[in-house]
């Protein structure tokens, strides 16, 4: 059976210490996914380390830099199952420059303000990886830190 393919992503928030507001990126294609909302990111290429993975889809969907904040481990040895085919690593992060843009993959960018944020129609897969961030930056209820 083949592996899945690692997909890496961006929990962008305003305040990595306390964050409040959490970036959603629409997709614009395929049609298949067209109008859902997303974590900017995508596939780590072969050989690739995750988080520069991660840097350069952010560099190349929004056009800015990231300071990467803590890793949400997800149930499945530490991953996110999307599919069959992809399973996802997602860290918390801030813009360190620029200002986000829907350069290629998205045409739109949301802000959403906690308590908003399962109010736009997120991939099927990430509904329950946002309930779960949500959950885990409560105030009080910290990440520990990534290193
Ligand atoms: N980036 C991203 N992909 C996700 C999320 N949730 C989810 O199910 N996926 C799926 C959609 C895609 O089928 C798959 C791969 O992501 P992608 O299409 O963004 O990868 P990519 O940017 O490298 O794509 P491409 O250049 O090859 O077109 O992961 C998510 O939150 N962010």
């Amino acid at each position: 059976m083949t592996p899945p393919v690692l997909v890496v992503a961006a929990a962008l928030v305003d305040d990595l210490d306390a964050p409040t507001a959490l970036l959603a990126a629409r997709r614009r294609q395929p049609v298949s996914l067209a109008g859902r909302w997303e974590f900017p990111g995508g596939k780590v290429e072969p050989g690739e380390d995750p988080e520069a993975a991660l840097h350069r889809e952010i560099r190349e969907e929004l056009g800015v830099g990231l300071t990467l904040g803590t890793e949400l481990p997800g149930p499945d040895d530490g991953c996110w199952r999307l599919s069959d085919r992809y399973v996802m690593r997602l860290w918390l992060a801030a813009v360190a420059e620029g200002e986000p843009e829907p350069l290629v993959e998205h045409d739109a960018l949301l802000w959403l303000p906690r308590g908003e944020w399962l109010t736009v129609p997120w991939l099927d897969a990430d509904v329950r990886i946002v309930s779960a961030l949500a959950a885990a930056t409560e105030t009080g209820d910290r990440l520990p830190d990534p290193r």
